[in-house]
């Protein structure tokens, strides 16, 4: 006798997440800890997507892989859940990602357990959820004058060494680089953006679902160190917020003195001013790299998911 399975035909899911259009992708990793100072990791390994339904409850009903006649009601009280997070939120971001329930058997499930939410991220502007599994996801602009070295500070952060002399106007890059911090696994997407000026309007791609931001400026030039209050003005004015999680960089400190057009303490102040970490860094040189992106990865954590205050004791159960 044969066994015909029921099992039906569904579509696979497109692991994850949404990309935005790239001039170059390049996936690399590193591992950083608070106190140690960032050594950049030459054993590349790629980014596993994991298995992730992307559901579009808006524009098509529950899931995109199911029609709404299988919906039972499991799913409905799901969706509830998930419409009761969304009260919270604002609405711009309509994408919801979770693990479905009937998962075909046959993707991997990377040791995440059916119906097992592993974690919640939420970027600070795009004001939707997104429920994701594994590493958490980072997404991290660089913006800036022209010709401050933001291509080189993220080709070098990226793909050590790597450093050119020569000047190519960006349009915009997108890199992906899995980062250790503090124990945490973040998968980052670094999006090198075209130089700002003034009068550049600012895009809502450099805000929508982006977490953190290095403004750049080179200490040889005291427009790009103006450029800065400007461009953290445009973000902040975007997203209507007082703060966002963001490092002032000042880019090629290896320059002989006698260039210098901007002193580390007028950057410290300026960063003082925004509310954001400071660096001073240069490409040619790789030196204090490594430094900007952690010091980004710090202002992150402590925007998105700060470490628990420890517990004071108390002294009258230690007095019984
Ligand atoms: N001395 C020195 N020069 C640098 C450094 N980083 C970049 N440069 C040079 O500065 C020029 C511009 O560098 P890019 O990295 O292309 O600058 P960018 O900010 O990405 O430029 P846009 O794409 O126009 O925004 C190039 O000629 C680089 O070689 C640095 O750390 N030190």
């Amino acid at each position: 006798m044969t066994t015909i399975s029921s099992r039906p035909n569904r579509p696979r899911p497109t692991p994850g997440f949404p990309m935005t259009r790239t001039t170059t992708t390049t996936t690399s990793s590193t591992s950083v800890s608070p106190t140690t100072p960032t050594t950049p990791d030459s054993s590349d390994t790629a980014i596993h997507p994991l298995p992730i339904y992307l559901v579009d409850k808006w524009s098509s009903g529950l899931t995109k892989t199911r029609s709404r006649s299988s919906v039972n009601s499991r799913d409905k009280s799901r969706a509830s859940v998930i419409d009761r997070k969304l009260e919270n939120r604002r609405p711009s971001y309509p994408d919801v990602t979770f693990e479905d329930e009937d998962q075909d058997p046959e993707l991997p499930l990377q040791g995440i357990k059916r119906n097992q939410i592993v974690r919640e991220e939420t970027g600070f502007i795009h004001g939707g959820p997104y429920i994701m599994s594994g590493s958490m996801r980072r997404k991290l602009v660089i913006m800036g004058a022209p010709s401050v070295g933001k291509t080189s500070l993220t080709q070098q952060y990226v793909s050590p060494p790597t450093y050119n002399e020569s000047y190519f106007p960006t349009i915009e890059a997108t890199s992906h680089k899995v980062i250790n911090y503090d124990g945490e696994e973040y998968n980052c997407e670094i999006v090198d953006s075209a130089g700002q000026d003034e009068y550049t309007l600012f895009p809502s791609k450099y805000a929508i679902g982006v977490h953190g931001y290095l403004l750049v400026y080179s200490i040889n030039s005291r427009q790009s160190f103006e450029m800065v209050q400007t461009v953290h003005n445009k973000i902040l004015d975007f997203a209507g917020l007082e703060k966002v999680p963001c490092v002032i960089v000042g880019q090629k400190c290896d320059l002989d003195s006698s260039e210098r057009r901007v002193t580390t303490i007028e950057g410290q102040e300026l960063a003082k001013k925004l509310k954001a970490g400071f660096v001073e860094c240069s490409a040619k040189d790789n030196k204090n790299v490594g430094k900007a992106f952690e010091a980004l990865m710090n202002e992150m954590r402590m925007a998105y998911n700060p470490p628990p205050e420890k517990k004071k004791s108390s002294w009258w159960i230690w007095g019984r």
